[in-house]
C-alpha cells in the first residue's frame, strides 16, 4: 500500500533572519502555510488568511527546499500552521536534521513534534488549554494599554521556564514602546521582542 503523503497550502518559503523573539538574530528558513480564521485586526500578514489562494506542495517538496539553504533552523508560521495536521512536516523536518520552531496563536490543535514553540495568544480567538503546558515563548502583541493586563493573565498559565516577551503591534510602536520599554523595567520576568526584520527590510 502507498501512504498517501500530506499536502500543505504554501503561501511563501525564504531564507532569512528570524527576527522576532528568543530566535531573533538567527539565520532561519521560513515555511509560511496558508490559511487563517483568527482575524486579528491588526495581522500583518492578512493576504495569508484564505487557504486556497496558495499552491499546495508535497511535505517532500517543503522539506526539500529548506534543505537547499545551509542553515539547521526551520520556522513554521502563516497564516495559523496549526490549522493542518503538522505530524507528518515535522517528522520529515526533523529526519533531515532541521529544528522544528513554530510560530502559533494555539488556536487550534497542537500537532506536530517541536523543538520550539512560541505561543502568542490573541484575543480574537480563544487559545487552547494545551499550549500554555507545551509554550517555550509566549510572545504577546500590545496594541494598547489593556494588554498589559491581558498579557499577565496568560503568563500566569505558563510553565515556570518560559520566556515572557512582549512585542510592540507595528503601526502602534511610536506611542506603545515607550509604554512597554516602563513596563519591563518595572516588571523584569518580561523582555522586549522587536520585528528587528522590519527594520532591517528583510522578508
Ligand atoms: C503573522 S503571525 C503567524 C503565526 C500565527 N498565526 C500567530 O499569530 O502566532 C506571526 C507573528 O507575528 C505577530 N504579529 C502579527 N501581526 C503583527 C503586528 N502588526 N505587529 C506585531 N506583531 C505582529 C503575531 O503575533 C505572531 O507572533
Ligand atoms: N524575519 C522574520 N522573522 C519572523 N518571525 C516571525 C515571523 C512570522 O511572520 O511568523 C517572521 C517573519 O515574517 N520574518
Ligand atoms: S493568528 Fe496570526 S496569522 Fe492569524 S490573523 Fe492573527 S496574527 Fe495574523
Ligand atoms: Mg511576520
Amino acid at each position: 500500500m502507498v501512504e498517501k503523503q500530506a499536502k500543505l497550502p504554501v503561501m511563501e518559503a525564504f531564507y532569512t533572519i528570524q527576527g522576532e523573539g528568543h530566535f531573533s538574530g538567527n539565520s532561519a528558513y521560513f515555511i509560511r502555510l496558508g490559511g487563517c480564521d483568527v482575524g486579528c485586526v491588526w495581522c500583518d500578514v492578512k493576504e495569508s488568511w484564505e487557504a486556497g489562494k496558495w499552491p499546495e506542495q508535497s511535505v517532500e517538496e517543503i522539506v526539500g527546499n529548506v534543505l537547499k539553504s545551509p542553515t539547521r533552523l526551520s520556522v513554521i508560521t502563516g497564516g495559523e500552521p496549526l490549522m493542518y495536521d503538522l505530524n507528518e512536516l515535522t517528522s520529515a523536518l526533523r529526519f533531515s536534521g532541521l529544528q522544528t520552531n513554530v510560530e502559533t496563536s494555539g488556536a487550534h490543535p497542537l500537532s506536530g513534534d517541536w523543538d520550539w514553540i512560541c505561543f502568542s495568544p490573541k484575543k480574537f480567538m480563544k487559545p487552547r488549554a494545551e499550549f500554555y503546558e507545551v509554550a517555550d515563548e509566549l510572545k504577546v502583541v500590545v496594541y494598547n494599554k489593556s494588554d498589559f493586563k491581558w498579557a499577565e493573565e496568560h503568563a500566569a498559565r505558563v510553565k515556570p521556564d518560559c520566556l515572557l516577551y512582549l512585542q510592540p503591534e507595528w503601526d502602534k510602536s511610536e506611542s506603545m514602546l515607550p509604554e512597554i520599554i516602563s513596563y519591563v523595567k518595572d516588571n523584569p520576568q518580561w523582555k522586549i521582542s522587536l520585528q528587528t526584520h522590519k527594520f532591517m527590510n528583510i522578508p
